[in-house]
């Protein structure tokens, strides 16, 4: 189903998602959409790549919210509190929100893979260009409006830090649920490993604008399987509709076209 860039509604994306779709969606005139296989030998390791430094302020969090693709923990990004730099960004790009992906299972669920290999979910902390544009909803839509930190979750020991986010979500079951969420430290969630692979992309989701410089991280952090499975008792659905879990809520692969995936390793 071909969905134009712009057009593509939910209920169309939504419908790429079921886990046996295994085709690629082409978004036509796209020649940068997300997310991608990263073959690990086709990339090039690039020197001059810095680690990529994040300055989080735990007070900047505000709330979090169930929009009936993901759950976002939302930032206060009036200021340069919350911010990520270095690495392949010119400037400072300041945290708007962090989301995650899954699978009905654990055999899958994350949106990026590595030589094929699919993680049961994904973790991206979504940052946007504020030295160039004013809002994060004008960034959105500019070729280097955002900088997204793609982290892969795989099933292990329990997350500790985690555990407050998980112990909340049943508050945001529903489809439009808002809930306080404040003084939580989004760097606790990336992993201790400073590797990561970048390249030009999209939004994963509707929109789907090609404004994003992704950052992969090579090593996942560990969730225990029963963190993962409260994601999965979210919902997509609002109250008074017919019960959908929210599950594999993940774009499937999009075409590499003619992009170079550059790594900050050897
Ligand atoms: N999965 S993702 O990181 O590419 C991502 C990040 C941010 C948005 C926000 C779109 C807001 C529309 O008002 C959508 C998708
Ligand atoms: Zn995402």
């Amino acid at each position: 189903r071909h969905c134009s860039l712009l057009g593509c509604n939910l209920q169309d994306n939504r419908a790429n998602l079921h886990p046996l779709w295994k085709g690629e969606i082409d978004v036509p005139g796209g020649s940068r959409q997300s997310p991608i296989n990263i073959r690990i030998r086709d990339s090039v390791f690039h020197p001059q790549l810095a680690p990529v430094h994040t300055q989080y302020d735990p007070n900047t969090c505000l709330h979090i919210w169930n929009n009936g693709y993901s759950f976002f923990v939302e930032f206060d990004d009036s200021t340069d509190k919350s911010i990520v730099s270095g690495g392949p960004l010119e400037n400072p790009f300041r945290l708007k929100q962090f989301h995650f992906h899954w699978g009905r299972n654990n055999d899958w669920g994350s949106e990026h893979t590595v030589d094929s290999r699919v993680f049961p979910a994904e973790l991206h902390l979504v940052h946007w260009n504020c030295s160039k544009y004013r809002t994060f909803e004008e960034a959105i839509m500019e070729p280097n409006g955002l900088a997204v930190i793609g982290v892969f979750l795989k099933i292990g020991k329990q997350h500790e830090k985690l555990q407050k986010l998980v112990d909340i979500l049943p508050s945001v079951r529903y489809k439009d649920a808002l809930t306080e969420f404040n003084y939580f430290d989004a760097s606790c969630l990336l992993p201790s490993c400073v590797d990561y692979w970048t390249y030009s992309g999209s939004l994963t989701t509707p929109p789907l604008t090609e404004s994003v410089t992704w950052i992969i991280m090579k090593k996942p952090i560990e969730v225990d399987h029963s963190q993962l499975a409260v994601f999965r008792s979210l919902l997509f659905t609002a109250v008074g509709e017919e019960e959908k879990y929210m599950v594999d809520n993940f774009r499937p692969l999009q075409p590499i076209m003619n992009r170079t995936v550059h790594s900050s390793f050897e």
